[in-house]
């Protein structure tokens, strides 16, 4: 990106308006951190991360179904994001669905709708996001793992630009730009039977790789100096900077969880930090982390397993069991009570975010 295209978002982000403007991104996964108006949330540094992004300022004025690659927690919804509030829809609404998230009965409701009575349990008439997403971008996340029957529903809705509820009879017109995403090799999902080849040509219309974090180091400083900031705004501690030599470790690793899990590294530095002001290379911990981020580095491991974290801070440290609490209560509450996306945004397992909300007072 030039010079010039770069002043003129950053300047747009800061006024809060203009054409690179990103509105309404929540882009982290603590709860606490509430999308600000007109933050420009986009950190990037890498001239890798500049192409990708000359790649999405490219596509997102047209109407073009982008399909999003590119592994977990490298930022494919921010960029879906990014693409809506660059496109001449940006005043429109932008949905999200996460494929992987629903039960197909679910999932099925959640897309296109249902009428009172559809099914039993279907008490009231329900819009679903094809809908409420009209004139506006649809986002269906992980979309490899939408089942194929749905696919096939899927494909129906794309081909004919319409959309009918479960258990309706209207056909009620839609239009929609569709950006999908998906962190498996979606060809081999062909390959194997898993996903249509047709709906996959439909979606393959202009595929964008988001790189893994390792492939663009020069972003790790910058995105862990911003990261920094807003952790501790979001955890409620003192502001707090990293040195040199903390800068060098974390750009020494390799983050297989890519930002998800710098963020993740960064939230445990700083509550490892306690009263420091400045984060040195001790309070930097990667843990055994592979594409998801251990529990036990979070501190969240399973109530039956030692808890290291705790340990290390004699078990029941009131201030740390409070942060953690909060910080499942507010992601619970940010993704309406859905355990399984709570746990899937704090990189732990249902049944630990189960265990620990049984052991919170009402
Ligand atoms: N360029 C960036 N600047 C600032 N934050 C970023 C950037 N890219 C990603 N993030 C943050 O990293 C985290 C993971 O990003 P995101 O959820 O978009 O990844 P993803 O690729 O969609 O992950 P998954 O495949 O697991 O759903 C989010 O908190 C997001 O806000």
């Amino acid at each position: 990106m030039s010079d010039e295209k770069e002043n003129e978002f950053q300047r747009s982000a800061a006024e809060g308006s203009g054409r690179y403007l990103v509105r309404n991104l929540q882009t982290l996964e603590l709860p606490a951190l509430k999308p600000r108006q007109g933050a420009p949330n986009f950190v990037f540094k890498d001239p890798l991360s500049y192409k990708v992004r000359e790649l999405a300022e490219s596509v997102a004025p047209t109407n073009s179904t982008v399909l999003l690659t590119g592994e977990s927690g490298v930022g494919k919804e921010i960029f879906a994001r990014f693409i809506h509030y660059a496109s001449k829809r940006s005043h429109k609404p932008f949905e999200a669905v996460n494929c992987a998230a629903l039960a197909p009965s679910l999932l099925e409701s959640e897309l296109f709708g249902h009428e009172k009575g559809a099914f039993s349990g279907a008490v009231a008439q329900h819009i679903g996001v094809f809908e409420r997403a009209n004139s506006g971008t649809l986002l269906l996340d992980e979309v490899s793992e939408m089942p194929v029957e749905l696919q096939a529903k899927l494909l129906r809705v794309i081909q004919e630009r319409e959309v009918s509820r479960v258990g309706g009879t209207e056909t009620i017109p839609v239009d929609i730009r569709i950006i999908a995403t998906t962190n498996r090799d979606l060809e081999q999902c062909v390959r194997d039977g898993e996903f249509r080849q047709d709906l996959y040509y439909r979606l393959n219309v202009f595929p964008l790789k988001i790189p893994a974090l390792r492939e663009r180091p020069k972003d790790i400083a910058s995105l862990a100096k911003y990261y920094v900031g807003h952790l501790c705004e979001s955890l409620d501690v003192q502001g707090k900077s990293l040195s040199e030599a903390a800068l060098k470790r974390l750009e020494g690793y390799d983050y297989p969880g890519n930002i998800r899990e710098l963020i993740n590294v960064l939230e445990r530095a700083v509550i490892l930090s306690r009263d420091a002001r400045v984060l040195d290379p001790e309070h930097i911990h990667f843990g055994a982390v592979s594409a998801q981020p251990d529990e036990s580095d979070f501190g969240l491991d399973e109530d039956t397993e030692a808890d290291d974290f705790e340990l290390r801070f004699k078990a029941g440290d009131d201030q740390l069991t409070d942060i953690r609490r909060k910080v499942i209560l507010a992601t619970l509450e940010r993704y309406g009570g859905n355990q399984t996306l709570t746990a899937q945004k704090l990189g732990v397992s249902v049944r630990t975010i189960h265990n620990k909300l049984k052991n919170y007072d009402p």
